[in-house]
């Protein structure tokens, strides 16, 4: 219910355009409904003008079925087209709402999700909230209305007719839907996750191909994803078991109202209360009624599903990031210095410390280079620095500035960072040098290059700059993929860098050529060089070594 609540307000910014698609839906039935019933009384009425046993002037009916008929038509599509305008316009901006408050969780709270999961909320999720809006509230509101407008109008020609059609309304637009959400929540609530699962599931198996192979668990793996596509149909199915029986429900309710109206009128008749056309039309009129609420039964048995969705979404929104921003920023620092006074870090409140009580000065533009075994703190550092995560005890400072007074953006903003994973997107190597500086020209990105010691390959490369690096660079051997890395923190002239382990996995010539590239970059910057190879530690002003979350000197 609280999901419920929240959805509504969400809707709450595009509400003119939903407004005017309740509005039209409303005009649209009731034109429909009006075209059925006055056609049937008019080609009743024809039927017997044609025997002679009726005087009919024709002209008004006529033009009156031809106006409903346009109005109708045309209705029809401008609900069509403002509904979904609507739907696409609040998906959009969920979407960017979403967005926002995905950002500022990533890294540290997006760790505990599995990248597939997060795009199968982002994509999925999100599209299946355009069920809410288009199948659920607007029919909702539109439903009612009619319904009240419709009885009150049959009740003019006759009341057994009319007691007869709300009972059949009320059947297939609120008992009906009632039954459907409640049959079909749990199944619908399974689908969701389990949808998700399997995304995420094949996301790792299409990124672990190479394992798979190896270890010849590829069949295995197969195995498992046709379980959890079996289980996804056996919720399915459950799903279609509710769908199809309200729907052959609804339709049996539609004919017995029809048939209960029938009854009820015919009497009226042979009491020369009701001619035989404005039979032809209370029947046809009860037929038509129904177009205001058949869709409800099935829009309901979904609505489990969208909960479902809505749900995950909050889970992610409803997360506090796991560094506060500042109410107001400081002003930026001048210096570039790094200080680590006396911090102490846990992940987790009762975790052990990861940071210990660990304090180390980088004056500005010299470099420290940090060793240790694994697990000691080296990344932590950098995570903190970075303001990925926030710290317990001590301070972080750049240029005496506390880094907790600067927006994570800001601190980001002067720093440069070139790890054993850095990330090339799959563009071209141009795009991924834009990322650095959007506006750089060519020569900019030639003499970044070529600082980086890369730009002679790059030249050589049949398409040069607009080379495409591959799935997170795999079309570049590691050494250039790092260099271009370089080459972007070149670009953005960053005055701190952190190098976290920039020679991992490099054999020792394409080391030496990075450490070379390295070495110019770290030139008059401050660095924080962490690493496992004594080879990095070459270039570096002084040498710290951590263990157990704490910093020794050399
Ligand atoms: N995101 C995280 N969530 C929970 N615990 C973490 C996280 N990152 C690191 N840790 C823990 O904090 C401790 C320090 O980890 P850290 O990655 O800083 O060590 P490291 O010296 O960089 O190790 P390595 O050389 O293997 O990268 C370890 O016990 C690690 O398990």
């Amino acid at each position: 219910m609280k999901d419920l609540r929240r959805l509504l307000g969400l809707l709450s910014t595009n509400w003119h355009w939903q407004a005017l698609g309740i509005l039209l839906g409303i005009i649209v039935v009731l034109t429909n409904v009006g075209l059925l019933a006055l056609s049937g009384w008019f080609i009743a009425a024809m039927g017997l003008a044609g025997l002679g046993l009726l005087h009919l002037e024709y002209f008004l009916p006529a033009a009156a079925i031809r106006a409903l008929a346009i109005i109708r038509t045309v209705g029809r599509y401008l609900e069509r087209l403002t509904t979904h305008e609507a739907t696409f316009r609040l998906l959009s901006d969920l979407r960017v709402w979403f967005y926002q408050h995905l950002e500022p969780l990533a890294p540290a709270r997006l760790q505990m999700h599995r990248s597939g999961d997060l795009l199968s909320r982002i994509r999925a999720d999100i599209d299946s909230l355009d069920n809410f809006y288009l199948r659920v509230l607007a029919p909702s509101i539109v439903a009612p209305v009619c319904a009240l407008l419709m009885v009150v109008f049959l009740a003019y020609f006759s009341m057994g007719a009319a007691l007869a059609d709300l009972l059949g309304l009320l059947i297939v637009g609120l008992a009906l839907p009632v039954l459907a959400f409640r049959l079909a929540r749990r199944p619908g609530q399974a689908a969701v996750a389990q949808r998700g699962a399997l995304r995420a599931d094949i996301a790792d198996t299409i990124r672990g191909f190479e394992e798979l192979r190896v270890f010849g668990a590829l069949d295995r793996q197969t195995a498992q994803h046709e379980a959890g596509y079996e289980a996804l149909i056996g919720h399915e199915r459950q799903q279609a078991r509710v769908e199809a029986a309200s729907g052959g429900l609804g339709l049996f309710v539609v004919q017995a109202t029809m048939l209960m109206a029938l009854i009820c009128a015919i009497p009226l008749a042979t009491a020369k209360l009701l001619s035989g056309p404005d039979i032809a039309m209370v029947t046809l009129f009860v037929l038509a009624s129904f177009d205001a609420v058949s869709g409800l039964p099935n829009a309901y048995r979904a609505l489990g599903e969208t909960l479902a969705a809505a749900r995950r979404i909050f889970e992610i929104v409803d997360t506090a990031p796991a560094v506060q921003e500042p109410v107001r920023e400081a002003p930026p620092p001048v210096r570039f210095d790094i200080a680590f006074r006396d911090v102490g870090l846990r992940y987790a409140p009762h975790a052990p410390w990861a940071l210990d009580g660990v304090t180390l000065a980088v004056p500005a533009g010299t470099s420290v280079g940090i060793v240790g075994p694994t697990g000691s703190g080296k990344t932590s550092l950098a995570n903190l620095l970075l303001r990925f995560w926030d710290w317990e005890k001590g301070d972080v400072q750049i240029g005496g500035m506390p880094i907790r007074q600067l927006s994570g953006e800001t601190v980001r903003g002067f720093c440069a960072v070139i790890a054993q994973q850095t990330h090339l997107f799959n563009t071209s190597i141009r795009e991924n040098l834009h990322l650095a500086k959007p506006d750089a020209t060519d020569a900019e990105m030639q003499a970044a290059l070529r600082q980086a010691g890369i730009w002679d390959e790059v030249q050589a490369m049949p398409d040069g700059l607009e080379t495409m690096v591959g799935e997170v660079g795999t079309q570049l051997s590691g050494g250039q993929a790092r260099r271009i890395a370089i080459a972007r923190a070149f670009l953005k002239d960053a005055p701190i860098l952190v190098l976290d382990e920039p020679t991992e996995g490099l054999d020792a010539l394409s080391e030496r050529i990075v450490l070379d590239a390295l070495a110019a970059l770290m030139r008059g910057r401050t660095t924080l060089l962490i690493t496992h190879r004594s080879q990095a530690l070459r270039n570096v002003d002084r040498v710290l070594r951590m263990e157990n979350g704490r910093v020794y000197e050399g």
